[in-house]
């Protein structure tokens, strides 16, 4: 089946919903990316909350909204409060999204991730080598970039989404979000957005909140992929290099928000 564009009418709802409803997300995060995970969340008006020893995991991953599980600097303790918290989210009813870093040559995560698979992420967001990996067509990227290009990956991503019941976003050039059966595809966005650590990471973060929105989670995970798209767009053309790039990037997401898409 083709890929429908997604529209940006649904991306400019999901901003305007995302800043009014400021769902609370629970982050459990690789330690590069925490503050700008932090930030990208107030910037587009969610509410982000890193709470990361085990037993309090469990309980926070119940109240919170949305659940945020990154495996970039996955430990050993760290697995541990990842299973609390996705046990507390299940049981509460409560969505989790999976972001899949560097998995694929790593054998620890990658068995952690697998693993975790089973308790059904409402999405899945990475990179083209990541989601190739995680769906057992691929080696993995390198370290934490890709070596493949989304476009690859797509029929990975689909299969991925028909195995787990996720929505899966693989993540590019182009971005493809696909529940398995219908693929929308983002354009936009901007290669800086791979010269600044954290954008994908913190995308993921994004794709969390947009899965505690009601409505379409196929199409609230894609217009959150517009929403970075859009602003990583708007930031570039006023930046002048990795620098300046983040400050200008949180401010094109807020201003998504507040003064309208
Ligand atoms: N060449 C590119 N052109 C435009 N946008 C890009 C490009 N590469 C990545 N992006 C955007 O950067 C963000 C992070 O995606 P990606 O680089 O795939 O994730 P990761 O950092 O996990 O590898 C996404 O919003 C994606 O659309
Ligand atoms: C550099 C690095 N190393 C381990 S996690 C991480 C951050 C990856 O961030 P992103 O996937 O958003 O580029
Ligand atoms: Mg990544």
């Amino acid at each position: 089946m083709q890929p429908d564009l997604l529209s940006p009418a649904h991306t400019a709802h999901v901003a305007s919903q995302l800043a009014t409803r400021s769902p609370l997300i629970h982050c459990l995060t690789n330690q590069v990316v925490q503050s700008f995970t932090a930030n990208v969340l107030l910037a587009v008006g969610a509410s982000p909350a890193m709470v990361v020893d085990h037993e309090e995991a469990l309980a926070f991953s119940a109240i919170a909204d949305a659940l945020l599980i990154n495996i970039g600097t996955l430990t050993r303790e760290q697995a541990l409060a990842m299973r609390a918290a996705i046990d507390g989210a299940n049981r509460a009813g409560k969505p989790w999204t999976l972001d899949p870093v560097a998995v694929g040559p790593l054998a620890f995560r990658s068995r952690f991730a697998r693993e975790i698979l089973a308790q059904k992420p409402a999405a899945i967001r990475g990179n083209a080598s990541e989601i190739l990996a995680l769906a057992g067509n691929g080696a993995g990227g390198r370290g934490v970039d890709a070596t493949q290009g989304a476009q690859e990956a797509v029929s990975a991503a689909r299969e991925l989404a028909q195995q787990t019941g996720a929505i899966v976003a693989v993540t590019g050039e182009v971005d493809y979000v696909t529940d398995g059966d219908r693929t929308l595809t983002i354009t936009g966005g901007d290669p800086l957005m791979t010269r600044v650590v954290g954008t994908g990471c913190a995308l993921s973060a994004v794709v969390a909140a947009a899965c505690a929105l009601p409505g379409s989670r196929l199409e609230n995970v894609a217009a959150a992929c517009g929403v970075f798209a859009l602003a990583g767009k708007r930031a570039a053309a006023q930046s002048q290099g990795p620098g300046s790039f983040p400050s200008l990037f949180l401010d094109a997401l807020y201003q998504l928000h507040t003064e309208g898409a």
